[in-house]
């Protein structure tokens, strides 16, 4: 099983009505509107191989929810094409809602009079599965998701993580085979969002569904993906594999070290990462690391040096900073 996701010049144009700050501008725009169109996604393009985990990462408003909602055929496009796993998302089929399932992180699907059990049954009814199979996997996720004990258990009473873990049974037990998932872990602790991200490398490897997911945890992103798409004020800025990216960036090292007597930030000659009252961040070849500690020390330009690889968030702020630098 899984689907390939394909993307050619996907738009969406919003339009939405401006005014300048004050109550003045607030008491005009009832008599006057100014209708300004804003693109949320600018002519898009990737593919996303059957099978893949695919992190599609971009900062607040960057336009991920707007593509998903496409994806998933609830927003039309203002034009371009999508092909998920074969279908036009827009014309919503029973074998398209079967075939492609969606989990969003701040919106629970199910019913809170009803428990998971009503609930994955009226799933099974709805989509037609195969009850064999349909029982199997409940039994199967449920076992892994650490939630088969509380099946009988009305959705009110269930904690946030557990219900966000029925939302993942209920998405896969009908065997999709695209899994897209908007910001899956949050607000979660850290044993749900471990279980999680265990669920979702277990079923890409064992069933081959193709899951798109984004996430501000970064964590989410390096534990399960192979491929990341990088999407700033709706454009694609990066699409490759995340092994690729951080090796892009495996020979820097970031230097932190306590602010010197002696410290001035024009004698550092490397390009300042972080900055506070007392500490300092810098960016150094890795082959320079020796020399710059002694330097700084020596100097008396910082004290208390750490050495640290970048983390995949440091590289992915870089290469949004890298963007807006032109
Ligand atoms: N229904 C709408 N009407 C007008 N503008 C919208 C609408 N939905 C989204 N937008 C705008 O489109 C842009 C992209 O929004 P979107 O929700 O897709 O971003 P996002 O990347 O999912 O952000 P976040 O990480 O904050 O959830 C934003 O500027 C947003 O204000």
């Amino acid at each position: 099983m899984g689907g390939t996701i394909e993307v050619n010049n996907l738009e969406k144009h919003f339009v939405v009505t401006e005014r300048a700050p004050g109550l003045k501008s607030a008491l005009a725009t009832v008599f006057k509107r100014h209708k300004k169109q804003i693109a949320a996604v600018n002519k898009i393009n990737f593919t996303v191989p059957a099978g893949t985990i695919v992190g599609f990462i971009g900062q607040n408003g960057a336009g991920k929810t707007t593509t998903i909602k496409m994806l998933t055929g609830t927003l039309y496009p203002s034009s371009g094409s999508i092909n998920v796993a074969g279908f036009n998302p827009s014309e919503r089929t029973q074998a398209f809602r079967r075939d492609i399932s969606v989990v969003m992180g701040n919106k629970a699907q199910i019913m809170l009079d009803l428990t998971p059990n009503d609930y994955l049954q009226l799933i099974q009814v709805m989509y037609d599965v195969d009850p064999i199979t349909f029982e199997q996997n409940v039994n199967e996720m449920t076992e892994l998701l650490h939630v088969n004990h509380r099946l009988n258990v009305q959705a009110r009473k269930l904690s946030l993580g557990e219900r966000m873990k029925v939302e993942f049974v209920a998405a896969v037990a009908t065997n999709p085979q695209v899994l897209f998932l908007d910001e899956p872990t949050i607000g979660l602790d850290v044993q749900s969002k471990r279980d999680i991200r265990q669920f979702i490398r277990c079923l890409n490897r064992d069933k081959q569904t193709t899951i798109f997911l984004t996430s501000h945890d970064m964590e989410d992103i390096s534990a399960v993906c192979d491929q990341m798409i990088l999407l700033n004020h709706g454009e694609v800025i990066w699409d490759g594999q995340l092994s690729q990216l951080m090796q892009e960036f495996d020979d820097y090292r970031y230097l932190s070290f306590e602010k010197g007597t002696a410290y001035q930030a024009d004698q550092l000659g490397f390009p300042i990462m972080e900055e506070t009252f007392d500490r300092v961040t810098i960016k150094v070849p890795a082959a320079e690391v020796n020399v710059m500690t002694n330097r700084l020390i020596v100097n008396g330009l910082g004290t208390a040096v750490t050495v640290q690889d970048l983390q995949l968030d440091d590289i992915i702020l870089e290469v949004f900073n890298m963007e807006a630098q032109g």
